[in-house]
């Protein structure tokens, strides 16, 4: 039996969002295992339309808070509301203008797509030619039409990702919560996903995305939470959130044997703008932040004279790179950790 997260059954819908409302609003979410703090305090919210991230590593709190959001966990303290109105769990109108692709796949192996599409949109109280029409739909958003017929077991992993998300979009959901769709998907089924979720959201959906993918997140996302331990550490646009970093030209350089601090490789006036730092190898790691030039020089108008000079003086460049800022950087500037630890 899959671990779908089932609907309630179909009631006469709710109004629909106020002009202006937030379509979901997370407010200081807590909740605990036992002893460990898996949500410590964790507020967002999602506008129609906007595709938010929540980004973090495994274990950051990510799934417990999706699983409140959607109202199949308890929190310990906080509300969920969908348009202003609070969740809870006598609301059965309010669970249903939300749609989940949850982490584990809630698909029947034993059903082709088109019964497992069927059975979700019965329990979305759908019938008639408008489940026909929806689940044609749910079909062919996924790219699944020609396999339609097919059971479930037999289609990749990729596929079953699919079927699972077109699952959750049945009853046109106006708040859509995906929690790591892509895990483990290869690179066509992932487009396709990534596609599918932004067409959802220019179709009106609030689409919250939680991921520990960066490049997804800054690939789709309009704003991004990064959280971790429980809390959101920072919240914003991408470029709101890379604004305080900046670009690092990095070289790597092995000295000559007489200059094995590598006093005499940089050019004088250049020689105190790097930070220096001696790897166990012997090889030397130059740094140069794009703050401590003036506005006029630019990382790579630095690096012809460096590189001479370098040469000159009998080193060998063994790599250069710039760093950009990515959400990756801020992750590790706000943690001290990788994404990926
Ligand atoms: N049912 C549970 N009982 C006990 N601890 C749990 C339970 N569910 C989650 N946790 C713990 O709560 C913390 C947050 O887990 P959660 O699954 O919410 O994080 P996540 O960011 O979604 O990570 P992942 O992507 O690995 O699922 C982790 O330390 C996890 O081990």
């Amino acid at each position: 039996m899959p671990t779908a997260l089932a609907p309630p059954p179909a009631s006469p819908s709710a109004a629909e969002p106020a002009a202006g409302e937030a379509a979901l609003r997370l407010r200081n979410l807590r909740k605990s295992y036992g002893d460990l703090t898996a949500v410590a305090d964790v507020s967002l919210e999602v506008a129609p339309g906007e595709i938010f991230g929540l980004l973090g590593p495994n274990g950051a709190g990510k799934s417990t808070t999706m699983m409140i959001a959607c109202g199949v966990l308890p929190a310990d303290g906080g509300t969920v509301e969908l348009s202003g109105e609070i969740l809870s769990p006598d609301r059965r109108d309010l669970r249903r203008r939300l749609g989940v692709v949850p982490q584990d796949l809630a698909i029947y192996p034993e059903l082709t797509a088109r019964q497992n599409l069927r059975f979700f949109g019965r329990l979305y109280g759908l019938g008639g030619t408008e489940l026909n029409d929806r689940v044609a739909d749910a079909l062919e958003r996924t790219g699944l039409t020609n396999r339609a017929d097919d059971r479930a077991e037999h289609y990749s992993g990729g596929m079953k990702r699919r079927l699972n998300f077109g699952c959750a979009l049945l009853h046109r959901p106006s708040v859509l919560i995906l929690d790591e769709p892509t895990v483990g998907v290869d690179p066509q089924s992932r487009a396709h996903l990534l596609s599918s979720v932004k067409d959802v959201a220019a179709e009106g959906a609030a689409v919250v995305y939680a991921s520990h993918y960066m490049e997804e997140v800054e690939e789709i996302c309009d704003r991004v939470a990064v959280i971790d331990a429980g809390r959101v550490l920072a919240a914003g646009t991408i470029p709101d959130l890379l604004a305080p970093l900046e670009s690092v030209l990095r070289l790597h350089v092995t000295p000559p044997p007489g200059d094995p601090d590598g006093a005499t490789l940089l050019p004088p006036a250049f020689a105190g703008l790097f930070d220096v730092v001696a790897q166990p190898s012997g090889v030397l790691t130059y740094a140069l932040p794009r703050s401590r030039l003036n506005r006029d020089t630019t990382l790579s108008g630095v690096l012809a004279p460096v590189l001479e000079h370098v040469k000159g003086a009998g080193g060998r460049l063994d790599a250069v790179h710039t760093d950009e800022p990515d959400l990756e950087r801020l992750f590790l500037k706000l943690t001290g950790n990788t994404l990926r630890d």
